[in-house]
């Protein structure tokens, strides 16, 4: 079994974000492109609950179902992704790029979501469950607040 490997070039690691590091674009990446296919690592159920858990690794881990010995359920373990995977911050409103577990191969295909243009940074959903404050969430709330005067009227003692 086998499976093929694919990264794009036009991509730009970035160094300081709110976020971090995070991934960008370097010119047009068209809808439906597959940006990258990154191999994980899956870890034992021990390793992560006696190890990982006390390392910052925790954050870069993704759920991962695993079928039981008998095939007829499976149980949620935890990979770690390496690659680009690792390096993509999470987005609730603006995520461009869609990721796909193959189980079989351990590996998760990235693509593109719509046309991200040059400059944009290549954002995915991490899910509702977050272990840190969403830096895009408290700056769409600010622009929520400064459009609807929040802000101003909140400043003005009355
Ligand atoms: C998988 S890593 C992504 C790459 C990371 N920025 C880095 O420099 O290694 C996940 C971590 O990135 C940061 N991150 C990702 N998305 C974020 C967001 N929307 N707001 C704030 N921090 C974010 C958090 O620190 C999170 O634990």
């Amino acid at each position: 079994m086998s499976q093929p490997l694919t990264r794009i070039s036009t991509l730009n690691l970035v160094l300081e974000t709110p976020k971090g590091r995070g991934v960008f674009a370097t010119a047009l990446i068209p809808a439906g492109t597959v940006i990258d296919t990154a191999p994980v690592l899956l870890l034992s159920e021990r390793d992560f609950d006696e190890h990982v858990t006390h390392t910052s690794l925790l954050h870069y881990s993704y759920n991962w179902p695993t079928p039981t010995d008998d095939g007829k359920s499976s149980v949620l373990r935890q990979a770690i992704v390496l690659g680009l995977g690792s390096m993509f911050n999470h987005s609730a409103r603006r995520q461009n790029v869609g990721w796909k577990r193959n189980l079989e191969k351990q590996v998760v295909v990235y693509t593109a979501l719509r046309d991200i243009a040059k400059g944009e940074e290549l954002l995915i959903s991490y899910g509702p469950h977050l272990t840190f404050v969403d830096a895009e969430e408290a700056m769409w709330q600010r622009g929520r607040e400064a459009e609807s005067g929040e802000d101003f009227l909140g400043g003005i003692e009355v």
